[in-house]
């Protein structure tokens, strides 16, 4: 029996409001973890591969085998402009699941970053074209392109459960998931917890001899 391929896609799912992700976005992904009550973060082995990367966007996901990025290929040619390609790897870090060939491709097809719970390389040239890039780990050695893969259905990422649609926020201190129904009142709480933070942080500062 052969495995299929894709068993389950749904690429049109639905997406959360642009304001609404441009308002995440400004904020912390720590006030944002903490406007979740601390949950809906992602393992904190996955880190952006270089330093200043930041992601914001609704998620298409996809699961590989470890190691594997046939699925991401296949996610490129399905993902909508803004979406962040988030990969369920098994938390692979031997085989490098992208690099700038299919950052590129990125830039032009307008996706906003991924997430990989697996490995990336390639990191300087990301960089430099600004694509940004959160993984475990890099690494030199390239990846198998043979599948399988599912796209378009909840994974595990990180530990935390991502459905198509879902909003993901990676600064300098990691990633979080925010579910796309709760996305309007956890910008509120996060930019209350924000206001809150800069306002103590500004009394603790006043405070300094
Ligand atoms: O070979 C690959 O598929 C991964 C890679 O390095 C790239 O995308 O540049
Ligand atoms: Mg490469």
């Amino acid at each position: 029996m052969t495995t299929p391929a894709i068993d389950t896609l749904d690429a049109d799912f639905p997406r959360p409001d642009r304001d609404v992700v441009e308002r995440l976005a400004k904020l912390p992904a720590a006030n944002i973890g903490d406007a979740v009550d601390r949950l809906g973060v992602a393992h904190s082995a996955i880190q952006a591969i270089w330093p200043g990367a930041r992601i914001a966007g609704p998620a298409f996901t996809v699961w590989t085998r470890p190691g594997d990025n046939q699925g991401i290929h296949k996610a490129l040619e399905l993902a909508q402009p803004g979406d962040v390609i988030v990969v369920a790897g098994g938390g692979d870090e031997s085989r490098a699941l992208l690099g700038e060939l299919i950052g590129e491709r990125a830039i032009n097809l307008g996706i906003a970053g991924f997430a990989l719970d697996g490995a990336a390389r390639d990191a300087e040239a990301l960089a430099e074209i600004g694509m940004p890039v959160f993984a475990r780990a890099t690494t030199p050695a390239g990846p198998y392109k043979n599948g399988p893969f599912r796209l378009g259905t909840p994974i595990s990422f990180g530990g935390v459960p991502v459905l198509p649609g879902d909003i993901i926020i990676g600064d300098s201190d990691g990633v979080v998931v925010i579910p796309r129904e709760q996305a309007a009142a956890v910008a509120d709480a996060g930019e209350a917890v924000f206001a809150d933070e800069t306002n103590r942080r500004a009394a603790i500062v006043a405070a300094r001899r």
